[in-house]
């Protein structure tokens, strides 16, 4: 990044996740949010509305663009924050302004920084264990906090990761630095595999995950995707399945027991969802190993039948 003090920022795909960042970016950062009209036009008549645990506010220095011909400057870095769906069409929509420039990825689950390796060879790969939600156009809330955010080189050279984790560090957002992004990713997607589907499929918050009739259901998801991560040779903090589950039911489900997940808002807004990058890939991958994985296959079916709008 040219300017260390102030550099410029480019978020694509803003909606709760990459607004509440923006909003916070904006105190150290010129930052541009690409996002859709409706937020564009609230936020540039009244300034991005946010409340929660980053802060109660309206920032008025954002700007908001609907496609690359509104971005009149070079963006030091770009932070892809749009559903893993539409990895694929933002980047092609933006690929002129991706082209050598460094990349950090906030989203969920697995493959997105494989697609955007398309695009650029300058990566840092990010988990973010912060519940976000939209309230309307242009208001975000920022609801439940369980770790920092999580950045480490996906490709590129070793001096790319260091101005990405001043700039979160001085906009106040917790951030730690690993040496093994793509370990990292793998444990954020157990969260993630544990809990999105269900909630979305039962229309509850995190908290119902500690429900004994749960629980089987959830043990039986981890359990098949810790055999697929050892079999990939994929090493994550908690050594075993039973290790994670005790931080699943001890920590992140009472972190988040209030919440909605990600998923939840995509199946009631009729959306695609993310699960063939977390149950889906986990089905996947056994499928490859010869592992089978009958719960994320059951839950990945069942995601899709409502994707379906049924
Ligand atoms: N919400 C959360 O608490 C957390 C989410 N995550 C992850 O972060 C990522 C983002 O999630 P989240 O913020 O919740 O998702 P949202 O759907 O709220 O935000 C993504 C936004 O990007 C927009 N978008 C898609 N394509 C374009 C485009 N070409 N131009 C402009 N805007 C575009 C979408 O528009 P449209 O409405 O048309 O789809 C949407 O408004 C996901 O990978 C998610 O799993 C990670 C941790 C927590
Ligand atoms: C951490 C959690 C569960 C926060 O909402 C998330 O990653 C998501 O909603 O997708």
């Amino acid at each position: 990044m040219e300017d260390a003090q102030r550099p410029v920022v480019l978020i694509l795909g803003a909606g709760a996740v990459g607004l509440a960042l923006a909003g916070k970016l904006a105190d150290v950062a010129d930052v541009y949010a690409a996002c859709r009209h409706r937020h564009a036009s609230a936020i540039r008549e009244g300034g991005l509305v946010m409340d929660g645990i980053w802060g109660d506010r309206t920032v008025g220095t954002l700007s908001c663009i609907t496609g690359p011909a509104e971005l009149s400057v070079d963006p030091d870095l770009v932070v892809v924050t749009a559903k893993g769906t539409d990895t694929e069409s933002i980047c092609r929509e933006y690929a002129a302004v991706m082209g050598g420039r460094s990349v950090v990825t906030l989203q969920n689950g697995i493959g997105n920084e494989d697609r955007i390796a398309r695009y650029t060879d300058r990566i840092i790969g990010g988990t973010v264990t912060t519940n976000f939600a939209v309230v309307g156009p242009g208001h975000v809330r920022v609801s439940s906090q369980s770790a920092p955010v999580v950045l480490g080189t996906w490709s590129g050279p070793a001096d790319l990761l260091p101005p990405a984790i001043d700039l979160f560090e001085r906009a106040g957002i917790p951030v730690a630095a690993t040496a093994d992004i793509r370990a990292e990713k793998w444990a954020k997607s157990l969260l993630n595999i544990a809990v999105n589907p269900l909630c979305a499929l039962l229309s509850v918050q995190v908290g119902a995950a500690a429900s004994p009739h749960l629980r089987g259901v959830i043990e039986g998801l981890i359990q098949e995707t810790y055999a697929v991560m050892e079999a990939e040779g994929i090493r994550v903090r908690w050594r075993s399945a039973d290790e994670y589950l005790d931080h699943l039911f001890g920590v992140q489900v009472p972190d988040f027991s209030t919440v909605y997940p990600s998923m939840y808002y995509d199946i009631q807004n009729r959306r695609r969802t993310e699960i063939d990058l977390l149950n889906g890939y986990v089905v996947a991958l056994g499928e490859r190993q010869g592992i089978p994985t009958p719960y994320n296959r059951c839950i990945a079916g069942l995601i899709r039948f409502r994707e379906e709008g049924r």
